[in-house]
């Protein structure tokens, strides 16, 4: 038998085969197609630019000469300035969308509801029709001809559009009711406004009893992961935890405030407790901030940046240790303060308190009826007192049933991340909340994402940023909180503070195996001297007996 005998043409050297001739026109084929497609649909979506632009260089460029050519109007008109953005867009998107796209597409917003804005607002409920007398003109037409026009005639009457601006991604449009119109009716028509509109958010706010204002963002800024970065500055009164719907910064305010965030499991509890740890730790560092923390569950969570923490609790009774703690701190505060200051300022030697709890249901929901009956009145106590005093609490949650968190209420600004339910939204966001901020509507691929009301009764979305567990341990290593001897515990239970060292330094560090690790920074710390015996002190039971002790039952900070 012979050899096979190929089906194409053969090769020879020098000579390109049939087959690579037609890959190369294939490929330019393709190439070509692609370029002419996007230029094709770039012209489309850009019409009116182009269109301009080839008629100015028509004119510039053609009409002197008085020598008109196709080809020319062509290439300078249309061809030069759609590859020109094309390849703006392609390679240098941020700055095409700040100078050509973004503005063009403001303009459009801004224009589409000026122009709209009678339709809209009839579609959307917002207008009402009402009987109008005749105008002077008519009535003489009238009388001219008597049966026609009629005397009276329907018109329209719109609320007032005040202002219409465009900023980023967002379109906000300021309305005035018309009479017989409350903001309630202008807020209720805020989603159909906003579908309208194709936004993909929006809010709605009350500038005044008749008029509101409409944001609705345009484009979704809230898509892209993006990680938090170890902070720097030094910053009590607000941590920024992440980005608001029109990109600008999430600021979240801490001081004199109570912080409840409830989502579902995996809706990214975790980057909002470490958003705010996190963000607080170069306070801690500072001894500006003192971080206590809760976490019943193995504490897996509060492990990770341990260092951050001034104690941890991970089982019951210790969490209930450090609410007694706390209380005592309250206690010697209000004493203190009575008739002097209404708002605690900290300070390195009177820092604010911050209480982080990862799963409070834990506690109020899950544990034995002692323990749940004891912290709640505990916590319920803190909550009640502390915030003015600079004793606060973060609590995390995934259920926010009354039953489980009968707290709910006293918690002054609550964070909604995914929900299971528009119920849920509403017990946690306030009535009215389940179309304003529906947090039961955010997506699974997108946790961290919440809705937030803000003092003025708006609602936001936000995104808080990752917290990858790297980070947690280098932010939490770089910024350990100082050492401050606990001498509110009873003389026998700290025998030295190299003990008290030992005790505290031995952070257990909880691997997400479930490994316990026990590491000593007794190393590290410097020496102290050693603390003078002090008479034995009973822990107080109740607030009422907490509030005679003295300020050496306290921590230091609070003497
Ligand atoms: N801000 C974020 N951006 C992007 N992904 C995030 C963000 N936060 C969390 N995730 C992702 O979602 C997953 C779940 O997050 P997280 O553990 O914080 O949820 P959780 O609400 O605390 O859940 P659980 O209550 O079950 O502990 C994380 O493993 C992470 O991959």
């Amino acid at each position: 038998m012979g050899a096979p005998v190929s089906a194409g043409l053969t090769h020879s050297r020098g000579v390109p085969s049939a087959t690579r001739v037609a890959g190369h026109v294939g490929s330019t084929l393709r190439i070509g197609g692609v370029l002419a497609w996007a230029v094709v649909g770039w012209t489309y979506r850009h019409l009116r630019w182009v269109v301009s632009v080839a008629s100015l260089a028509f004119a510039v460029r053609l009409l002197p000469n008085g020598q008109p050519s196709g080809i020319r109007v062509l290439i300078l008109g249309w061809g030069v300035p759609a590859v020109v953005a094309v390849v703006w867009a392609r390679w240098w998107p941020a700055s095409y969308e700040r100078w050509a796209a973004g503005p063009l597409k403001r303009a459009s917003w801004r224009r589409w509801a000026r122009r709209r804005w009678p339709v809209l607002a009839r579609e959307c409920g917002l207008s009402v029709q009402r009987d109008q007398r005749a105008s002077w003109s008519t009535s003489a037409l009238r009388a001219v001809a008597p049966g026609r026009p009629s005397a009276r005639s329907t018109v329209w009457v719109h609320p007032r559009l005040c202002s219409v601006t465009a900023r980023g991604v967002t379109l906000t449009v300021t309305v005035r009711a018309r009479t017989g119109q409350t903001v309630e009716d202008l807020e209720n028509a805020a989603p159909a406004l906003a579908a309208a509109a194709s936004a993909r958010s929006f809010r709605c706010r009350a500038l005044s009893p008749s008029t509101v204002e409409y944001v609705l963002v345009m484009a979704d800024r809230l898509g892209p992961v993006r990680a938090a970065s170890a902070p720097v500055d030094v910053l009590v009164d607000a941590v920024p935890v992440g980005r608001r719907q029109d990109g600008t910064r999430w600021l979240l305010p801490l001081t004199g405030r109570h912080t409840l965030v409830v989502g579902c499991s995996g809706s990214g509890k975790g980057s909002i407790f470490w958003g705010v740890c996190g963000g607080l730790a170069p306070a801690v560092r500072a001894g500006l901030v003192r971080l206590w923390g809760v976490d019943l569950k193995r504490g897996i969570e509060v492990g990770m940046g341990r260092h951050l923490f001034s104690d941890v609790a991970t089982t019951p009774a210790q969490a209930l240790d450090v609410l007694n703690r706390l209380l005592r701190v309250v206690d010697e505060r209000g004493n203190r303060m009575a008739g002097v200051t209404r708002l605690h300022e900290p300070t390195s030697s009177d820092p604010l308190h911050v209480l982080a709890i990862d799963e409070l249901a834990v506690l109020t929901a899950y544990a034995d009826p002692e323990v749940r009956k004891e912290a709640s009145r505990l916590l319920a106590e803190v909550l009640t007192q502390g915030r003015a005093l600079g004793v606060i609490v973060l609590a995390c949650v995934q259920d926010p049933r009354k039953e489980v968190i009968g707290l709910r209420g006293l918690f002054t600004q609550t964070l909604a991340l995914r929900l299971r339910s528009a119920d849920e939204t509403r017990m946690v966001l306030g009535d009215g909340a389940a179309a304003l901020a529906p947090a039961h509507r955010i997506s699974p691929s997108t946790p961290g994402t919440a809705w937030v009301i803000e003092e003025d009764g708006s609602a936001d979305r936000v995104r808080a940023d990752f917290w990858p567990d790297d980070l947690v341990r280098h932010v939490a290593t770089h910024n350990p909180a100082p050492y401050v001897p606990d001498t509110s515990k009873p003389i026998e239970q700290v025998e030295s503070v190299e003990d008290a060292e030992v005790d505290r330094g031995s952070a257990v560090d909880v691997a997400p195996g479930g490994v316990s690790s026990v590491r000593s920074r007794k190393a590290r710390a410097p020496r102290q001297p050693r603390t003078p015996r002090r008479p034995r002190v009973t822990a107080p039971q109740s607030p009422s007996e907490a509030g005679s002790v003295s300020s050496s039952d306290v921590g230091p900070e609070a003497a």
